[in-house]
C-alpha cells in the first residue's frame, strides 16, 4: 500500500467572493487544513509597512512564503487568499478562483462597510477578472479554474466538486504510481507531481466519474491507494460563474472583521509589466474562460490590478477618488488599466454594426475609462503642458544653434552700442546717426530666451508631473487654492516667453539696426542674414507663448470646474443627509457614496413572488470608520429600474423587446381578469348600497348578513389583491421598458440621420 501526500489547493478571487466561506467548508469536509493569510499575517505581524491610499497594512509576501513553506512541503493545505502570484508555482496543485456577479459583490462588500473607492475599485478587480489574469499567469493553466460564487447552491456544487477533483486526482495519482512507478524515482510521491502527471481535463470525457465511486471524504488523512484505473476527472463547472443565471438572491448581513492586508506589490512599473504580459499572452496563453453574455458588466478582457483590501476605508479620501481618470487615475487599479488599454485599438463606439464581441456599453466604457482624464480640464493641462515641453525644446535647439553668431558680433563690437558705432561712425551715437530714431541696441540677449526657454522647460516638466500624481488630483485639485496658483503659473511662463520671443526678434534684426541700409551692408550683413532656424526660434516662441497662455485659460476653468464639483457634492451630502430623494441629487454629482450608480436591486417582487410596492428609502450618510457591527440600511427601488437601465445595442433592444413582448401578455390577461373582477365588485357595490336598511324579516336579515360576508370576503380575497398589485406592477415595468426602447429609438434615428 503507497502512501501519498495530500493536494494543496489555493481558493482565490476578488475580496468578499467567499473564499472564506468556502474554504473553512472544504476544510471541514475534507480534513485538510485551511490558512487564511489574511489572519496568519495578522497573528505573526507579517507587514512591511502601512498603505496610506488604502488605509492598510502592506503585507510582507517574502516573510508570509518563509512561514508558509514548511507547510506547504507536507500538503494538505488550502490557502485563502485574494492575491496569488506571490506564492511558488510549485506549491499548489490546483487553484480554483471564485467568481461573484458584481451586483452581488457589490451587495456582499457594501454590507461590509465597504463604500467609496474601496467599494468601486473591488468590484472593478472583479469586473476586469483581474484574479483569474493573475492565476493564469502565475500558474499552468490547466490547474486553474474559475468557480461561481454567487448562491448557497453554487457554494455546495463547488464544495462538491472541489471534493471530487480531489478524488480523481488522488485515485488517479495512485493509479499512475503504481502503472509507472519508475517516473516518480523512488517511489516517494510529492503532491507535487500530481499535476504533471495528470491528462489535460479537456481529454477526457466530462462527468464520467460516478458519485457512488467516491470515498466521501478521502483528503482526511493519508490515503491508501485502491486503483489501477485511470480515472477520467469529475466535471469542471460550464457555466460562466458570473451572468444572469447568477443573478443576486442571497442577502448579506455578515460584517467582516478581519485584518485586510494588501499584498506588496512589485517594482516593476505597472505599464513595463503590462507590456511583457501582453506580448506573453499573445503568444502562448489562449483565453479560455466563456466569453460574458451581453446584458452583464463583465469585459472580455481582463486588467490586472491589486484589489485593495483594507480594513476600513480612509475617512479622509477626498471625493476626486472617485473619478476613474478625472480623479483616481494614480490608482494601482487605474494605472493598470490605462496601461493595458492604451495599447489596444480603440474601436468605434458609435458603429452599430461593430457590436459583436463587446456590447456597446462596455465599449463605451472602455473609451470613457482610458480617455476620462484626458477628457478632463486637469488632462487638457497636461496635454499643453506637453506640447510646452516639445516646444520649449525647439526654442531651446534653435537657439542654441545660433549663439555662434553672437560670439561674433562680441567680437566685432562687444556689448556697448554707444562704444560700437563711436569707434566706427566717429563717436556718433545711433540716435545722432539716424536722425534720432531712438534706436539703440546693446547687444544680443540670447542667455536672456535661453534661460526663459529652460526655466519654463523645468517648471513645466515639474507642472506635468505633478498633475499626474495622486497627490495633484486629489489634495491640490481638491484646494481652492492651486489652479490659481497654476494659472498664476502659466501666465508668468506666457509673460516670460513674450518678452524672450521680442527679445529675439530684436536680436535677429539687431534692434532694428538691420532695417537700415547703411548698417545691412558689408560685413554687418551677415549679422543681419535671419536663418531659417532663428525663424523657427522665433515662431516656437511666440506659439509656446500663446500655449502657456491657453494653459492659463484652462486653469481658470479648471478653477471654475473645481469649484462647482465641490459645490455639487456638498449640496449631495446635504441633501444625502436630509433625506431627500436620491434621484434629486445632480447627475453629475460625485457624493462618497455612490448610490446612485449602485446597483441597488431590492426586488419588488417578495420572495413569495408577492408583488411589493417600491419604497423610497433614507439613505445613510456613512463618515469615517464603519463602526463594528454596522449594517446599512437598504435603497429599495424598483426592481426594474436597476434591471432594465438604459438600452446601449441592439441585442440589449431586442431582449428588452422579447421581455415586454412576454409579460405584455401576462399583463393583459391579468388585466382582463382584473376588469372582471373589479366589475363584479362595483356590481356588488350597488347590490350592498340597494340592500333594505330595515329586513322585513328573520330570513332576509340572513340573507343580507350572508351576501355582506360573500362582499367582504371576495374584497379581502389574497388573490384578487395579488392579481390587482402584479397587474399594478406589470403595467409600471412595461412602462419602464417601453419608455427606455423608445429612447434608445429615439437616440438611434438621431444618429442615423447625423450619420
Ligand atoms: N456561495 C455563496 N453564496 C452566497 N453567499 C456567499 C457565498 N459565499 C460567500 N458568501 C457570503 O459572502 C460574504 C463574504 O464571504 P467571505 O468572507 O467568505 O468572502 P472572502 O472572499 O473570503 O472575503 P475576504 O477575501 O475579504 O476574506 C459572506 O457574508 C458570505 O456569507
Amino acid at each position: 500500500m503507497k502512501i501519498m501526500k495530500r493536494p494543496n489547493i489555493l481558493l482565490t478571487g476578488t475580496p468578499g467572493v467567499g473564499k472564506t466561506t468556502l474554504g473553512k467548508e472544504l476544510a471541514q469536509r475534507t480534513g485538510l487544513t485551511y490558512v487564511n493569510v489574511g489572519d496568519l499575517a495578522q497573528e505573526g505581524q507579517l507587514y512591511e509597512g502601512f498603505d496610506e491610499e488604502y488605509q492598510c497594512p502592506i503585507l510582507d509576501e517574502d516573510r508570509v512564503v518563509d512561514e508558509l513553506e514548511d507547510k506547504m512541503g507536507d500538503g494538505g493545505i488550502i490557502i485563502d487568499y485574494h492575491g496569488c502570484d506571490f506564492f511558488p508555482e510549485r506549491w499548489f496543485d490546483i487553484v480554483f478562483v471564485l467568481r461573484t456577479d458584481n451586483t452581488n459583490l457589490y451587495n456582499r462588500l457594501e454590507s461590509r462597510g465597504y463604500t467609496g473607492k474601496k467599494l468601486q475599485d473591488n468590484v472593478q478587480c472583479e469586473i476586469f477578472q483581474t484574479i483569474y489574469e493573475e492565476a493564469m499567469e502565475a500558474y499552468k493553466e490547466e490547474i486553474v479554474h474559475q468557480l461561481p460564487s454567487n448562491t448557497p447552491e453554487d457554494l455546495e456544487r463547488n464544495l462538491e466538486q472541489i471534493v471530487q477533483q480531489c478524488n480523481y486526482r488522488t485515485q488517479f495519482t495512485q493509479a499512475a504510481r503504481r502503472t509507472i512507478p519508475m517516473s516518480f524515482g523512488n517511489g516517494s510521491a510529492s503532491h507535487f507531481d500530481w499535476v504533471r502527471d495528470m491528462p489535460h481535463y479537456d481529454q477526457v470525457p466530462i462527468g464520467s466519474l460516478p458519485w457512488g465511486q467516491q470515498a466521501p471524504y478521502p483528503l482526511g488523512g493519508e490515503v491508501a491507494a485502491s486503483s489501477y484505473d485511470s480515472l477520467p476527472p469529475p466535471p469542471l463547472p460550464e457555466n460562466p460563474p458570473v451572468g444572469p443565471d447568477f443573478y443576486p438572491s442571497d442577502v448579506e448581513d455578515q460584517v467582516d472583521d478581519a485584518m485586510d492586508i494588501k499584498p506588496v506589490r512589485r517594482f516593476i512599473p505597472d505599464s513595463v509589466k503590462n507590456f511583457f504580459r501582453a506580448s506573453g499572452n499573445q503568444g502562448s496563453k489562449k483565453w479560455t474562460f466563456p466569453p460574458p453574455p451581453p446584458d452583464v458588466n463583465t469585459t472580455t478582457e481582463g486588467v490586472l490590478c491589486s484589489p485593495p483590501h483594507s480594513r476600513a476605508p480612509s475617512p479622509t479620501a477626498p471625493s476626486s477618488y472617485l473619478d476613474p481618470y478625472g480623479g483616481s487615475g494614480g490608482s494601482y487599479n487605474s494605472r493598470k488599466e490605462q496601461a493595458t488599454l492604451l495599447g489596444e485599438p480603440l474601436e468605434s463606439v458609435s458603429g452599430r454594426s461593430l457590436q459583436t464581441a463587446m456590447t456597446y456599453s462596455e465599449k463605451v466604457e472602455e473609451y470613457n475609462q482610458r480617455y476620462a482624464y484626458m477628457k478632463s480640464w486637469a488632462g487638457l493641462l497636461r496635454i499643453l503642458g506637453c506640447a510646452e515641453l516639445l516646444l520649449g525644446a525647439a526654442v531651446f535647439a534653435c537657439v542654441c544653434a545660433y549663439v555662434h553668431k553672437d560670439n561674433e558680433w562680441f567680437n566685432m563690437f562687444g556689448y556697448s552700442m554707444h562704444s560700437v558705432y563711436g569707434g566706427m561712425y566717429g563717436g556718433t551715437s545711433m540716435g545722432g546717426m539716424y536722425g534720432g530714431t531712438g534706436m539703440s541696441y546693446s547687444g544680443p540677449l540670447t542667455p536672456f530666451v535661453i534661460v526663459v526657454a529652460g526655466m519654463a522647460w523645468i517648471v513645466t516638466v515639474i507642472l506635468v508631473v505633478l498633475g499626474m500624481t495622486m497627490y495633484y488630483r486629489t489634495i491640490l485639485l481638491d484646494s481652492s487654492w492651486w489652479p490659481i496658483t497654476e494659472s498664476v503659473i502659466n501666465l508668468a511662463l506666457a509673460l516670460l516667453y513674450l518678452s524672450a520671443a521680442i527679445v529675439y526678434v530684436r536680436d535677429t534684426v539687431r534692434g532694428g539696426l538691420c532695417y537700415y541700409p547703411h548698417f545691412n551692408a558689408g560685413p554687418n550683413a551677415g549679422f543681419c542674414r535671419t536663418e531659417a532656424g532663428q525663424n523657427a526660434a522665433i515662431i516656437f516662441l511666440f506659439l509656446n507663448m500663446l500655449l502657456y497662455l491657453v494653459g492659463a485659460g484652462v486653469c481658470l476653468k479648471l478653477w471654475r470646474h473645481e469649484a462647482a464639483r465641490m459645490r455639487r457634492e456638498r449640496m449631495g451630502q446635504d441633501m444625502k443627509s436630509e433625506g431627500l430623494p436620491l434621484n434629486m441629487i445632480g447627475a453629475g454629482s460625485s457624493v462618497s457614496v455612490p448610490i446612485q450608480t449602485a446597483p441597488v436591486m431590492a426586488s419588488s417582487e417578495s420572495y413569495d413572488g408577492k408583488p411589493v410596492n417600491p419604497v423610497m428609502m433614507e439613505p445613510e450618510i456613512l463618515r469615517g470608520h464603519i463602526p463594528a457591527g454596522h449594517i446599512p440600511k437598504p435603497v429599495v427601488i424598483a426592481d426594474y429600474v436597476a434591471k432594465y437601465p438604459t438600452i446601449q445595442s441592439d441585442e440589449e433592444r431586442e431582449r428588452y423587446k422579447a421581455v415586454f413582448n412576454d409579460q405584455y401578455a401576462e399583463y393583459k390577461e391579468l388585466h382582463a381578469e382584473v376588469q372582471v373582477l373589479t366589475q363584479k365588485f362595483e356590481e356588488m357595490d350597488n347590490l350592498m348600497r340597494n340592500l333594505p336598511q330595515q329586513p322585513s324579516s328573520k330570513i332576509e336579515q340572513e340573507r343580507i348578513n350572508s351576501i355582506i360576508q360573500d362582499y367582504n370576503r371576495k374584497k379581502a380575497d389574497p388573490t384578487y389583491q395579488e392579481k390587482r398589485e402584479r397587474c399594478e406592477y406589470l403595467k409600471s415595468k412595461l412602462a419602464h421598458i417601453k419608455q427606455k426602447i423608445q429612447e434608445y429609438d429615439k437616440v438611434m434615428d438621431w444618429n442615423d440621420g447625423y450619420s
